[in-house]
């Protein structure tokens, strides 16, 4: 069921010093901040060869990271994200198989105009993990 993985997504307290880091101090490639409203939050990529990093900070008052950053201050590995060929089998099938699926259930376009979905963290050994449509 799952392929590659996309994304590892970390939240930070401070996206334009976590993007210098990236870039000047790790020498990587990061874009630009692009703001995600319909996520409440506020993305930079990071290009590797093999896979993409996303420095995330919250983004409005409802942000669904706010939790995270208040319990880890400093920062941390927020999810990771792998593909799937079809995001409404996996999703019907991880349900069958007891998972549960975050929201109300039904995919919604992410970070890359992909449909994604996330699965609870107390499922997958406290790891939140967001599938998208390959
Ligand atoms: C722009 C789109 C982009 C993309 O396409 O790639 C994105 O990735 S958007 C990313 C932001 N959106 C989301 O994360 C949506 C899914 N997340 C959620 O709905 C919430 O974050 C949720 C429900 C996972 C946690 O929300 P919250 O922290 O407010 O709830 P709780 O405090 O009740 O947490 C419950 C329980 O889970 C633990 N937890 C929370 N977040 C994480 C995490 N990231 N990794 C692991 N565990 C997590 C939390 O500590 C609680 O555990 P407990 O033992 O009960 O204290
Ligand atoms: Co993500």
């Amino acid at each position: 069921m799952i392929g590659r993985l996309n994304h590892v997504a970390i939240a930070v307290p401070d996206l334009e010093a976590a993007t210098a880091t990236y870039r000047d101090t790790l020498g990587a490639t990061v874009s630009e901040p692009v703001p995600q409203p319909a996520h409440g939050v506020t993305v930079v990529f990071v290009t590797l060869p093999n896979t993409k990093i996303e420095l995330l900070h919250p983004m409005g008052e409802k942000s669904p990271i706010q939790g995270f950053l208040d319990k880890n201050p400093a920062g941390g590995i927020h999810h990771v994200c792998y593909e799937v060929e079809d995001i409404l089998a996996a999703r019907d099938r991880l349900k069958e198989q007891g998972l549960r699926v975050l929201g109300d259930g039904e995919p919604r376009l992410g970070a890359h105009d992909k449909p994604v979905l996330f699965l609870h963290p107390k499922d997958l050994y406290g790891t939140l993990v967001e599938l998208e449509q390959a």
